[in-house]
């Protein structure tokens, strides 16, 4: 038990033993995964393998029907205990999280730390602005946008409250093939200098690039 919990406190996170089950088809069988603080994961396999169910409980989005999850040493997921998605510390970009049209740019920034001073508040969407090349657009709605500015919005509304782990599922899906490389490079510029734990879904190596890890699922 003691050497178990020294291994849970060495790893950002871990799942230990998953079991998730859709209409009594099996998803993910006695699954486990540990992630390293800073390290960049990414997730392959092919279609209906599984992957986004996977981000979908880390992010605790869906329930296990056995097994833990741990973010730290802290149990978030059990069969019988879940912490909310909102009290995880996680930044999710899913190609189906899309931004809200009636707030603007500098307004999407600003929704996950809404909890901290204006001035604080207000240096902060700057400075990610600045990063992400967005500060020309602050006050656009997302219709005004180019697939790509929006999709670094939403990189933006994740990275800004500085998650623990950032989840993304295919979020250079919309994008042409030039953009999609632009944004990946500016991607991996941000998590591998901000060392954010990172964990990558996606169908095509070459998104998959400057990872640390792949890791394939396959059933
Ligand atoms: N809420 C749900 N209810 C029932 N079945 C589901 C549900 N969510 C996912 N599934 C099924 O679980 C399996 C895994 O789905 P998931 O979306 O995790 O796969 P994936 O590996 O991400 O696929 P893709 O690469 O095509 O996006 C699929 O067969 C899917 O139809």
């Amino acid at each position: 038990m003691k050497d178990n919990q020294q291994n849970i406190e060495k790893f950002i996170l871990t799942l230990n033993m998953i079991n998730k089950k859709f209409d009594g088809v099996e998803i993910l069988r006695d699954f486990n995964l540990k992630v390293k603080r800073g390290e960049v994961l990414g997730i392959m396999g092919p279609s209906g393998c599984g992957k986004s169910t996977l981000l979908r409980l880390i992010a605790g989005l869906e329930r296990p029907d056995g097994g833990q999850i741990y973010l730290e040493s802290k149990l978030i997921s059990s069969n019988d205990k879940i912490v909310p998605p909102n009290k995880r510390e996680m930044g999710m970009v899913f190609q189906n999280l899309a931004l809200w049209p009636h707030l603007t740019v500098e307004q999407h920034l600003c929704y996950g730390i809404s909890n901290l001073d204006k001035d604080v508040q207000s240096q902060k969407v700057k400075e990610m602005l600045d990063y992400l090349d967005l500060s020309n657009l602050a006050k656009r709605y997302p219709e005004q946008l180019s697939g790509g500015e929006r999709q670094r919005v939403s990189f933006g509304r994740a990275l800004i409250m500085k998650p623990l782990i950032l989840l993304c599922d295919e979020p250079f899906n919309s994008l042409d093939r030039e953009l999609r490389w632009k944004t990946r490079d500016l991607f991996y510029e941000i998590v591998k200098e901000e060392e954010i734990t990172t964990i990558f879904v996606s169908h095509d190596p070459e998104d998959l690039i400057e990872v640390d890890r792949i890791y394939r699922l396959d059933n």
